[in-house]
């Protein structure tokens, strides 16, 4: 276990609507606006946390959807270390297009690797009794597109909410564990003259 607070950049994506600045809002300051406005741009806000032993400044990136800002958000996908991708289980597109929000956060973020990058999926309003799309759908695209963990949210009823960011934080220090991991084997390989190298680079 580290004592060092590690700051980590997270950033919502998805349509316009499906619920990204409330999941954000709900987690930093538990408030709730059954009115709020569209996102222009972007906007960020930070929480402290503690997962697994391991003290975290979570910085929160919350993306305007509507595609004509697209312009405005890109530039800010840069230095993310993960990417939670939205929709609404009410509306059917907003599933739909989670490719390409995955494809443009690849492109944008210029992500070296995309097959480990850390994404989430996040079904947000789950309190709705009208749904277009099933967790069992949901979950079965998740195993297709990379095996990324689904959790589904309301930011109305605080469902999920801080289990959601959490899991984003847990994903980031798995994948960095495993990069630390083949670092160790990397040192041991060349000190020993050993052939046999890591196994998981
Ligand atoms: N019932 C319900 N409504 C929600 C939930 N989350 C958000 N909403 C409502 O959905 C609407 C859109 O929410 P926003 O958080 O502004 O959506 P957004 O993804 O940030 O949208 P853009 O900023 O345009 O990208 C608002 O009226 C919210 O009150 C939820 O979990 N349940
Ligand atoms: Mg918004």
């Amino acid at each position: 276990m580290s004592g060092k607070s590690l700051l980590l950049k997270v950033i919502l994506l998805g349509d316009g609507g499906v619920g990204k600045s409330s999941l954000m809002n709900r987690y930093v300051t538990n408030k709730f606006d059954s009115q709020a406005f569209h996102t222009i741009g972007v906007e960020f806000l930070n929480r402290d946390l503690e997962v697994d032993g391991r003290f975290v400044t979570l910085q929160i990136w919350d993306t305007a959807g509507q595609e004509r800002f697209k312009s405005l958000r890109t530039p800010f996908y840069r230095g993310a270390d993960c990417c939670l991708l939205t929709f609404s289980v009410d509306d059917r597109q907003s599933f739909e297009n989670l490719s390409n929000w995955q494809k443009e956060f690849v492109y944008y973020a210029d992500v070296k690797d995309p097959e480990r990058f850390p994404f989430v999926v996040l079904g947000n309003k789950i309190d709705k009794l009208e749904r277009q799309v099933s967790a069992e759908e949901a979950r079965a695209w998740c195993v297709e597109n990379g095996n990324y963990p689904y959790l589904e949210t309301s930011a109305k009823d605080d469902t999920n909410v801080a289990v959601a960011f959490e899991e984003a934080v847990r994903q980031v220090l798995a994948v960095e564990e495993q990069l630390e991991h083949c670092m160790l084997g990397h040192t041991i390989d060349l000190q020993s003259s050993s052939k046999s190298g890591s196994s998981c680079c």
